[in-house]
């Protein structure tokens, strides 16, 4: 049976959505699922109570109500507060329009008490009180609500997962509804297959409800759980992730500050350019954001590698290769920084270093971020045409490798070796050179705000490509690549949580 956690259903339900499959749509789909399920395993039951939470669970709970209203089934409802979000309010306010449809809202144990002949009364029970928005230890009136169920004679149907089981890891902390039936969406979540929830779960029917299977594939906004924005009150410089970018030559400049400032843009607090010295005082007179490290000579050399190597060490993630070049010693150079910082440091490999990189192996958190050309270079094989083989072909390079590979293309695909992910955002109009020295730069941001690479390359290349059509949106194919930098932000905001949490209590 194939199993899902809560995380991978909350991004795959986000994504359904980009795709054009409205949540609404899903949720009708889920509440139809338990009434249908409801009607064909208890066909002589007429009086049905919900207990329905104040979360997208009990939201699926007033569906269900609604279809087995129309069913000509007997149905009440206890709902235990208000609905807030939207989807679950609107479900709400259509069950109470219903005629004969009893709805009663109970907060507190005491009142749950009072409704106490209406758990009596039931032939079935549809436990919709806490699905996989589930967090820390029951509060009331919810603890009490699953006793009361427990201890009413009439079988329970699960809406999702028993409330009070863990999705994740079928514990349970407090207590759980011991179910007859699970209804649960999609796929299983992975905490109902634990032999310790088989007593809560009863019977588990797995129900699709229309979530695409590209939902899992394609990045958008959903992939966004994947990143930390927030940040503590009480930050200082540097909380929010240092970025080093080795790059540039005597004949490029340019590629590493367009590296650093999308790292910035994208949310570092620092990124630091090491360049050889042509390519460093350029990247000074670039711009007040960017610091540069001087390294002797016109390009990276062997005799660089020691100081690099140490410098590494005061960030959290190192950029190599843009603007590099792939002349006299700079190959050996790369290989051996490669070879010092792998599995050590997190590390985003692009351009010329790609091409140095050919035969090494991977440890740790690295992330490659080839076009057709490096991968070629990188792995010796041409990227196929078709979406599908080319899917795994990178898929199996990233596996022999050991690093995350972005493939950018039209459409970016993305594998860590196991899974895979592509990104169809970007234009056309991005062809122009720069545009893949910002996403490494993005890339190296986001490996400060996730352990997940292969998440963090999936965003990036999202980023990336929105940033590219919002600029394209005004500039049509004449866009440069520092008018993405400006882009940036305004991606990001739209679909992060950039809240402030309170400063921690250590002093
Ligand atoms: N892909 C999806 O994510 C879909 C989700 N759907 C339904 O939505 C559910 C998830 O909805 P939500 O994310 O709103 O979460 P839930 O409805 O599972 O729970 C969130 C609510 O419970 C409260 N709560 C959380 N932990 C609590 C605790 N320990 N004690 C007391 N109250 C607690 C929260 O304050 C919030 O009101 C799924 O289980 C499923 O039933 C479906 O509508 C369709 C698609
Ligand atoms: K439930």
């Amino acid at each position: 049976m194939e199993v899902i956690t809560s995380l991978e259903m909350y991004v795959a339900d986000r994504n359904a959505e980009w795709l054009g499959v409205p949540r609404l749509v899903l949720m009708e789909n889920a509440g139809a699922a338990v009434a249908r399920n409801i009607l064909k395993k208890y066909p002589h039951a007429s009086r049905v109570l919900a207990v329905c939470g104040t979360g997208d669970n009990g939201g699926d709970g007033y569906v269900a109500v609604r279809h087995l209203h129309a069913a000509g089934k007997e149905v009440r409802v206890i709902a235990l507060g208000e609905p807030r979000e939207e989807l679950a309010a609107r479900n709400y306010q259509a069950v109470k329009r219903l005629w004969g449809v009893e709805v009663a809202v109970a907060q507190s144990p005491l009142e749950l008490l009072a409704l106490q002949d209406w758990l009596m009364w039931a032939d079935v029970i549809i436990d919709a009180v806490l699905g996989t928005g589930i967090r820390g230890a029951l509060r009331e009136p919810h603890a009490t609500a699953i006793e009361l169920m427990n201890i009413a004679p009439a079988p329970k149907v699960a809406v999702d997962v028993p409330s009070g089981l863990d999705p994740d890891t079928g514990e349970v902390r407090d207590k759980a509804v011991k179910a007859a039936l699970t209804v649960t969406f999609h796929k299983a979540k992975k905490g109902l297959l634990a032999p310790s929830a088989a007593r809560y779960v009863g019977e588990l029917v797995v129900e699709p409800i229309g979530i695409p299977p590209e939902a899992e594939v394609v990045v958008g906004p959903g992939d966004f759980a994947y990143l930390n924005f927030s940040r503590r009150a009480d930050s200082k410089k540097g909380d929010h992730g240092r970025v080093l970018v080795v790059g540039g030559s005597l004949e490029y400049s340019g590629a590493p500050v367009l590296v650093a400032k999308a790292a910035l843009r994208a949310g570092v607090d620092l990124a630091v350019v090491a360049a050889p010295e042509p390519a460093a005082y350029a990247a000074k007179a670039m711009g007040p954001d960017i610091i540069a490290v001087p390294l002797e000579g016109p390009r990276l050399s062997l005799k660089h590698v020691d100081r690099i190597a140490s410098l590494a060490e005061r960030f959290d993630v190192v950029a190599i290769g843009p603007g590099l070049g792939t002349e006299g010693e700079t190959p050996d150079a790369v290989r051996e920084i490669f070879r010092r910082l792998t599995g050590r440091k997190p590390l985003v490999a692009d351009a010329d270093a790609l091409k140095a990189l050919r035969g090494e192996k991977a440890a740790g958190i690295t992330v490659y971020t080839p076009h057709a050309g490096e991968f070629k270079a990188l792995t010796g094989v041409d990227p196929p045409h078709g979406l599908r083989e080319r899917v795994e072909v990178v898929r199996q390079h990233a596996s022999s490798i050991g690093a995350v590979i972005l493939l950018k293309g039209r459409y970016d695909v993305i594998s860590d070796g196991s899974r895979v992910k592509v990104n169809t955002t970007g234009t056309p109009a991005m062809t122009v050179g720069g545009t893949g020295d910002v996403l490494t730069g993005l890339v190296a941001s986001f490996l400060t705000k996730t352990t997940n690479p292969l998440e963090a390359a999936a965003v990036a290349a999202f980023v990336n490509g929105l940033a590219g059509e919002e600029a394209a949106a005004q500039l049509g194919f004449h866009i440069t690549a520092s008018d993405l930098l400006d882009k940036i932000p305004g991606v990001i905001r739209k679909f992060a949580r950039e809240d402030v949490t309170p400063a921690s209590s250590r002093a």
